[in-house]
């Protein structure tokens, strides 16, 4: 089974029609979709905005369904200096926390400098970061890859961020990149992965850029392109990989 979680229904309009058979149940308070897509058993669920809903959906997905992978996905916005444009994929090789911590007159402290895990499970602790294992990125780029080139857009692997309180100036973006690394940045992905961190479930995530992280300036903003994007790279990677697999 693979469980896939977006955070609004527009997000996964082009999936669920190809959904089939698709079965609605309440899970959670929320409502779960089941059925086949490209030969999987296949789960779905839309979390709402945020990471509270996040990780409320995951872990309803997770103990209603059991999967052998969650994929996160949805549109995100792209830090200056990424190479990345509106319309282009960006498929995350960890998961990080943009603004969990403390601000404090000496700068931002994450997690990690305030020695607070937000999950310890057989003996690691995870603060502010979630790596995809290298063996599941590995399998699911050259898949993505593939999804990009037939669209004509742009793949970037990299770092993704997530944050409650966007990046709606230049300064902001490019001090959160500077300071994680990221490539982009989106408000769910971090809060998923640490719910698969706890339930020791293997987690990938995949965004379609929707607009970039700047000086806030909606006319630039193209969501329908990203929420279209990201799906059709969630297809690609389905349809390619091996049936009943359970990635490592
Ligand atoms: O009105 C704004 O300026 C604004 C800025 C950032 C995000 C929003 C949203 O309403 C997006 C919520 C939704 O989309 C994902 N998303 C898309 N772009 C971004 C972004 O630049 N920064 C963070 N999240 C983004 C996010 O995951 C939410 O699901 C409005």
């Amino acid at each position: 089974m693979i469980a896939l979680v977006a955070a609004v229904p527009k997000e996964t309009e082009l999936l669920r029609c190809r959904l089939a058979p698709c079965e609605v149940r309440n899970s959670g308070r929320r409502d779960l979709y089941l059925g086949t897509l490209a030969g999987h058993a296949v789960s779905l669920m839309h979390s709402g905005v945020g990471k509270a809903n996040a990780a409320s959906a995951a872990t309803s997905l997770i103990a209603a369904t059991h999967p052998d992978l969650v994929i996160n996905f949805g549109c995100g916005g792209a830090y200056p200096g990424s190479g990345l444009a509106v319309g282009d994929l960006a498929l995350a090789s960890e998961e990080i926390y943009g603004d969990e911590g403390v601000l404090a007159p000496e700068g931002f402290l994450n997690m990690a400098a305030l020695r607070f895990p937000l999950v310890q499970r057989n003996g690691t602790r995870h603060f502010d970061s979630y790596p995809v294992p290298g063996g599941l990125l590995e399998m699911a780029r050259p898949l993505v890859a593939g999804a990009a080139r037939d669209a004509g857009c742009v793949l970037a692997v990299g770092a993704l961020v997530t944050v409650s309180t966007c990046s709606g100036t230049d300064a902001a973006a490019r001090e959160l990149s500077r300071r994680t690394g990221g490539i982009g940045e989106n408000m769910e992905g971090a809060a998923v992965a640490q719910v698969c961190a706890l339930y020791g479930v293997p987690f990938l995530e995949l965004r379609g850029i929707s607009n970039l992280a700047e000086d806030r300036d909606l006319s630039r903003w193209n969501l329908p392109r990203g929420m279209d994007i990201a799906q059709r790279g969630v297809l690609a990677l389905l349809e390619g990989m091996e049936k009943r697999s359970t990635p490592a």
